[in-house]
């Protein structure tokens, strides 16, 4: 039994519900928007054989929410679909698409916000291409029987599809008045929760079930924290499962979210606790908005203008500085010249003012001639003196 819980919730609860409808109820909004370039996330929660891989993959006769979503991805846009699957096994993040890849792990970045890698993505054009993907994919998923489903899923699954598109007759007007081709794109994640028995007779399903329920838990635990007036510390890093859903969960996705009960008197327990989850997700308010950007061609043009922008305004600078240089060059030779004009001016003041000083020069002067002639004349007589004696001796 799918349980729908949107706006109206008596128009939401349907019984024993075929998949058709439940797309259509509660899916195509989400698929559609995230064809015009918002994330979008569905994910189905419930116990254990209440009807979540039913409603996500679906039977031959009624395909569940991944093939639907996949074939919907119609309209006036061309789209670019990579898909990828992988698997959280008891804390563990597996490719379903590469079983050998091993040590996938979560990153962030401000480009592609939160992601998995290394994780194989395929192109696909079709959705029997995407089932094929998935049979691929589910013959490596964690499957076995337990107590209550002889096929119990024993992992989450998230099945996610990056859309590019490109609208046909787009080319909108930028803020700055020139024409680009417009390109949305999101992510979408298709999630099949694996549902947590309370008790197990098996000691490895009940090792998974704890893992499982640690993860649900978190879940629960987040969502609570998301409704709460006040938003303190939100545990997303408490578990692999809402990590990957933080930026959806966040705010930045359009969320639908299929609560899965089974209609059989025993399960009531679970079955009002499944109910008490949709009641609280029902609270969480998301803003998604669109994620754009540009397609190569137009980005091509946009570097291209801003490559003449630059040089233009590169040419500006470089007239500018040349014209400041030979102002500068100007002034240079001036200030030189006054500078010339000055020196002179210090050193004929030096003589002019300074009488002091060139008294002391002339009579330096003066002294040294003295001194000179003194010498000459001692020489003169001291020579004749000699020769006149010389001269008597003779
Ligand atoms: N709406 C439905 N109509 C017909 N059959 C259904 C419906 N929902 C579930 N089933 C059947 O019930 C069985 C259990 O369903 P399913 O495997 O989808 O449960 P689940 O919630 O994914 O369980 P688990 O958490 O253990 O994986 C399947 O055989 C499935 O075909």
């Amino acid at each position: 039994m799918n349980t729908f819980l949107t706006e109206n919730q008596k128009d939401n609860v349907i019984v024993g519900s075929d998949n058709k409808e439940l797309y259509n109820r509660c899916v195509k909004d989400v698929v559609m928007a995230s064809m015009e370039g918002l994330n979008g996330t569905v994910f189905a929660y419930g116990q254990t054989a209440s009807g979540k891989t039913y409603s996500m993959m679906g039977v031959e006769n009624q395909p569940g929410i991944i093939p639907q979503a996949v074939d919907d991805s119609k309209g006036d846009r061309e789209f670019l679909l990579r898909v990828s699957y992988m698997e959280i096994y008891n804390e563990q993040i597996q490719d379903l698409l590469s079983p050998e890849t091993t040590n996938l792990r979560i990153f962030e970045d401000r480009r592609r916000g939160i992601y998995v890698s290394p994780l194989k993505e395929e192109i696909v054009t079709s959705a029997k291409q995407v089932m094929r993907i998935i049979q691929k994919g589910e013959t490596n998923r964690h499957i076995s029987t337990t107590d209550y489903n002889k096929h119990s899923s024993r992992s989450h699954t998230i099945f996610q599809m990056i859309i590019e598109s490109k609208s046909q007759s787009s080319s909108i007007r930028s803020s700055k008045g020139s024409f680009y081709s417009q390109k949305g794109s999101s992510d979408s994640n298709l999630i099949d929760l694996s549902g947590s028995e309370k008790a197990t007779s098996d000691a490895d399903r009940r090792k998974e079930g704890a893992f499982i329920n640690k993860s649900l838990l978190t879940l629960g635990n987040v969502i609570s924290k998301l409704t709460e007036e006040k938003r303190g510390h939100i545990p997303y890093r408490d578990s692999k499962l809402t990590r990957i859903l933080q930026s959806s969960l966040s705010g930045n996705a359009k969320i639908s979210v299929i609560c899965t009960i089974s209609p059989a008197g025993i399960n009531a327990d679970e079955s009002h606790n499944t109910l008490n989850f949709a009641k609280r997700v029902k609270k969480v308010a998301t803003k998604a908005h669109t994620n754009q950007v540009l397609d190569d061609k137009a980005l091509i043009q946009k570097y291209k203008k801003e490559i003449n922008e630059l040089k233009v305004k590169l040419q500006v600078a470089t007239d500018m500085s040349n014209m400041s240089t030979s102002l500068e060059d100007g002034k240079k030779d001036e200030e030189l010249m006054l500078l010339q004009q000055e020196r002179q001016k210090v050193w004929f003041n030096f003589f002019l003012n300074n009488n002091v000083n060139l008294n002391i020069y002339i009579n330096l002067f003066i002294l040294i001639i003295i001194i000179y002639l003194y010498i000459y004349i001692f020489a003169y007589l001291f020579y004749s003196g000699r020769k006149k004696c010389m001269n008597n001796n003779w």
